[in-house]
């Protein structure tokens, strides 16, 4: 089969829950002018429940199968902006098959920003919940290594939305011009 031109593969954002993902992936897409796609949403659709229902009604397992094969599906068509789970990267499939057939950004966020974000998570994310601050922090620096394959890094600390999100066209643009 014929590679996919590079301005026509589909753009992955990774990195650790809350770091921007989602917020970041739709932003992007709205100035590409591409269509956005967030797994966990696409996950609560196919369960018709929230992440933390499917988590503790049919378990983690099965949603982690249900996203592997949302992601290797979704990997294969062009011109997507997908924002994966934090924990998708975990899974060396849907690593081998996101760094493969797209772009792949790491959103990268220090632990002292994120620990100021917690709040704004913790209700949503069933993987954070009953942990003490410092289990988390382990699992925060334990998944770093899961995300330290990518074809991009983008250091978000201090940053808005809006100005990740430009950075990122920008330098998708500049790379583009470079090597279509
Ligand atoms: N660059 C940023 N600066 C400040 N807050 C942000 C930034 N990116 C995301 N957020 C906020 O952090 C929270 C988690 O963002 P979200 O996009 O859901 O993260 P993820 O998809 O990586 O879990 C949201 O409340 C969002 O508004
Ligand atoms: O890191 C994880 O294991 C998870 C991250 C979540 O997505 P976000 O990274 O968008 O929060 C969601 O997939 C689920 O709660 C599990
Ligand atoms: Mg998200």
């Amino acid at each position: 089969m014929r590679e996919t031109p590079l301005k026509e593969k589909s753009i992955v954002f990774i990195g650790f829950m809350g770091v921007g993902k989602t917020t970041i992936g739709k932003a992007v897409a709205k100035k590409l002018y591409r269509d956005f796609v967030d797994i966990d949403e696409e996950i609560e659709k196919e369960f018709q429940m929230p992440v933390q229902q499917i988590f503790k009604e049919i378990g983690e397992k099965a949603f982690r199968k249900k996203e592997k094969e949302i992601i290797i599906e979704q990997c294969r068509s062009k011109l997507k902006i997908i924002s994966v789970g934090g924990g998708a990267f975990l899974q060396e499939e849907i690593r081998k098959e996101c760094l493969s057939s797209c772009i792949v950004f790491f959103l990268d966020l220090s632990w002292d920003s994120w620990k100021e974000r917690i709040s704004l998570i913790i209700d949503s994310r069933p993987v954070l919940q009953g942990k003490t601050l410092e289990e988390i922090e382990e699992l925060f620096y334990k998944r770093q290594e899961a995300y330290s394959v990518h074809h991009s890094k983008v250091i978000t600390d201090n940053h808005e939305v809006e100005e990740v999100a430009q950075y990122i066209v920008d330098s998708l643009k500049l790379a583009w011009e470079l090597y279509s």
